[in-house]
């Protein structure tokens, strides 16, 4: 197996008296999208800072491509590229020349890096208008083009999407895409919307309170069984009782999704479910058996709707 592009060992972030990141432990693989997932304020930025630098870590570690960002930080974020406030650009010059701007300040980029990444990210039309009259996705990506320009092997991305349109969105997510595949660049992305990370990631990490609850495969090939979900509309003054019944009967510990009941149970199983709820006089205005969508999975893992 290749080495991983990060690993985050152990890592804490306490601030004050609060421990904001309770010790995360897991690896970024080479050419990943790894999407950092959870609610405000679950200590998705905070992690991210520590991964760059931009704060000191608590205890902890975090290596990339094997170097310590402690012990040897110029060898470990020569590795990263990373957007984690607004990029820094100025409007009144052309795409162009903000990168040939920023590029003087690394050593050894040449005008043909700068053609490079402008066709990565898809600017070649646009790189020679003015930043002002940029729309904000093409800003986004011209930041991400900046973010490349010393060719790292991870891109760090503190809410990409935020504040873009519908197609925005889907650039962003295709020249994302597109870097981890035909780069091999490691992708870290943080959002708290799960529809925009299923899209983009290939693994997504929950983390709520500042622990890692969960880290799934998006697209999971394995498991030919399909995990089924099922779904039951209840009437809402019902769902606490339908809930413990389920509990108590049958050990389902059900969640309440806007007075629908999920729980991950086979088509077979539901016979005797079905009928201890009508016999306990509970209201039902639908019962669906379902493939499990990442987002049933997140529901049951996380125990709320993280989105918004
Ligand atoms: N400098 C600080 N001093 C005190 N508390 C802080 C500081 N920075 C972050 N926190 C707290 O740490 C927790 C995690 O914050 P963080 O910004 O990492 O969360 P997040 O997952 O990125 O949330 P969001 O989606 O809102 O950006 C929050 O409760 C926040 O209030």
């Amino acid at each position: 197996m290749a080495e991983p592009a990060m690993q985050l060992i152990g890592l804490k972030k306490q601030i004050g008296s609060k421990l904001i990141v309770k010790g995360l432990d897991f690896d970024i693989r080479p050419g990943e999208v790894f999407g950092f997932l959870g609610p405000n304020g679950a200590g998705k930025t905070t992690t991210i800072r520590m991964m760059v630098g931009l704060i000191r870590i608590s205890e902890g570690d975090v290596r990339i491509q094997g170097k310590s960002i402690k012990s040897d930080f110029k060898g470990a974020i020569g590795h990263v590229g990373a957007i984690v406030e607004n990029p820094e650009l100025y409007g009144f010059m052309s795409g162009y020349k903000n990168l040939l701007v920023f590029s003087r300040m690394i050593p050894g980029i040449t005008r043909d890096r700068i053609d490079e990444v402008v066709k990565l990210v898809g600017l070649e039309k646009t790189i020679n208008q003015k930043v002002k009259r940029y729309s904000l996705g093409m800003r986004q990506r011209l930041g991400i083009a900046q973010a490349l320009l010393h060719r790292p092997s991870i891109l760090i991305l503190d809410e990409p999407t935020n504040g873009l349109d519908p197609s925005g969105i889907r650039e962003i997510r295709h020249y994302i895409r597109k870097l981890a595949e035909e780069e091999n660049v490691a992708v870290i992305v943080s959002s708290h919307l799960l529809s925009e990370m299923e899209l983009m990631c290939d693994r997504i990490g929950i983390l709520k309170n500042g622990e890692l609850i969960s880290i799934q495969e998006v697209h999971s090939t394995d498991g030919d069984v399909p995990e089924e979900m099922v779904k039951i509309d209840c009437a809402a003054a019902q769902i606490e009782t339908a809930k413990q019944l389920l509990q108590e009967q049958f050990g389902i510990a059900a969640v309440d999704n806007n007075d629908q009941l999920l729980f991950p149970i086979s088509r077979d199983q539901m016979p005797p479910i079905i009928k201890a709820l009508a016999v306990a006089d509970i209201e039902m205005y639908g019962v669906a058996v379902e493939r499990k969508t990442l987002e049933d999975k997140f529901l049951h893992v996380i125990g709320e709707n993280v989105i918004e």
